[in-house]
């Protein structure tokens, strides 16, 4: 099977490609880019006025199955995903039961090439069950496809066992993903500690709730020497102690979500469950060096940390509603809206943090390129679409979004995993 991409503008972060070109898709692989490519094809994509470029690769995603599918399911994440033009995703191992050895990376593996229209890899816990007593079985589950091991959901607070967890992956060859919370500092909080937790009567989260485990972690990653990959930050410090740990040559890399670097405390109406999610909403002098951050180069990766919730754990007040936000549908449309369109990150660097530094943290040598021999795994985007974000369209079982009736421009027309053409807008 062969499909023809063509006359589409293709941003190819490695080649530094960013202009009009065919690009000829076989089976499971680009075997050609080029000015016009005049060779049959199965199938013909008029790509004229889109952008094409290597699938989103989503570092930090929950697809909450196995246990929780009444959320989620690799089915519905796989849909919602290929929609937001994600062709690759890491699933956060915080199911029921947490993925902690090797027969369950195996199970979800097995299920996910069957029922995901999305590649996924499977992350494994640092500690058995995510109870932060004893490490998981990292080695076998590194030998299952794990590209990283993560307690995302939580900080392992015992940094004598993180410490031996992190010499452990290194020894296999995977990375740490990081989530960076002092738990014995959150303290019932449920939002960003201000005037409007205050204002609201509601418990706050400070900044160094953060700031100390991340500090903490990439001094256990400088003693161990593992490749540390510190999700969802959220403060101006974490992203000067990422800047700081690059200065140092140490293998650390930082991840900001859309709704970190879109909203702040203050974006928060009322008291709406849909604004809660860990880390949370910050300041603005905080939004601001993310957005700085991600500008310089020192933010090196966009991921959603989506963490779909049923409507009635999430259709509460702030202080009940469940820790968490979807976001594989709207992050490309978010991007390019909120970052690309003012001119804070070229169409080049917006492909190079949801595609080619993903691919290249995560050692996935045939993605995050749209050039000869790479995966097929390729996405057609639209930017002079312009639309309303509607949480009733989602196909992901979440509805638990703050950015329902946010304006946006930028469609997803067609998405092709493994050269497959896995998702087509019925917008045309
Ligand atoms: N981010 C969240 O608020 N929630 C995540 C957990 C996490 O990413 O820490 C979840 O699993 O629901
Ligand atoms: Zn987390
Ligand atoms: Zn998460």
């Amino acid at each position: 099977m062969k499909i023809l991409i063509q006359n589409g503008h293709v941003i190819d972060p490695p080649t530094g490609k960013d202009g009009i070109y065919d690009v000829m898709v076989e089976e499971d692989k680009i075997i050609r880019v080029e000015r016009q490519i005049k060779e049959e094809a199965d199938r013909i994509i008029d790509a004229t006025g889109c952008y094409v470029m290597p699938g989103f690769i989503d570092m930090h995603v929950h697809l909450r199955d196995p246990g929780f599918t009444y959320k989620e399911s690799l089915a519905t994440g796989g849909q919602a995903a290929v929609k937001g033009g994600i062709t690759t995703m890491c699933a956060m191992p915080n199911t029921k039961p947490v993925i902690d050895d090797r027969e369950k990376v195996e199970d979800v593996h097995a299920r996910a090439a069957k029922d995901s229209p999305a590649h996924v890899i499977q992350l494994g816990a640092v500690t058995k069950g995510q109870i932060g007593r004893e490490l998981a079985d990292i080695e076998g589950m590194a030998a299952a496809g794990c590209h990283a091991i993560s307690e995302d959901g939580k900080s392992v607070m015992n940094a004598s066992l993180y410490r031996k967890g992190m010499k452990k992956a290194k020894e296999c060859g995977i990375s740490v993903f990081a989530h960076c919370e002092d738990i014995t500092m959150v303290e019932g909080g449920v939002m960003n500690a201000d005037e409007n937790a205050e204002r609201l009567g509601l418990k706050g989260i400070t900044n160094s709730v953060e700031d100390v485990i991340v500090a903490r972690d990439i001094l256990l990653a400088k003693e161990t020497g593992v490749r540390l990959h510190l999700c969802h930050c959220s403060t101006a410090d974490s992203v000067e102690m990422v800047r700081l740990a690059k200065e140092d040559g140490l293998p650390v890399t930082g991840e900001v979500c859309p709704h970190h670097f879109i909203l702040t405390a203050d974006d928060i109406p009322e008291d709406d469950g849909n604004y809660k999610m860990n880390p949370p909403l910050r300041g603005r002098e905080d939004v601001d060096a993310l957005r700085e951050g991600l500008k310089n180069g020192i933010m090196d990766v966009i991921a959603t940390d989506h963490a779909p919730h049923s409507e009635e754990e999430k259709d509460r007040s702030m202080a009940e509603a469940a820790f968490g936000i979807v976001g594989i549908e709207t992050s490309a449309a978010l991007t390019y809206t909120e970052l690309v369109e003012p001119g804070i990150l070229t169409m080049t660097d917006m492909a190079e943090k949801m595609s080619t530094n993903p691919a290249v943290i995560l050692g996935l040598e045939d993605k995050g390129s749209v050039s000869e021999g790479k995966a097929a795994d390729i996405v057609i985007f639209d930017t002079r679409r312009e639309y309303t974000i509607d949480k009733n369209e989602f196909a992901s079982k979440g509805r638990n979004t703050p950015f329902h009736g946010r304006k946006v421009k930028g469609q997803v027309m067609y998405t092709l995993a493994g050269g497959t053409v896995v998702y087509e807008s019925e917008i045309r």
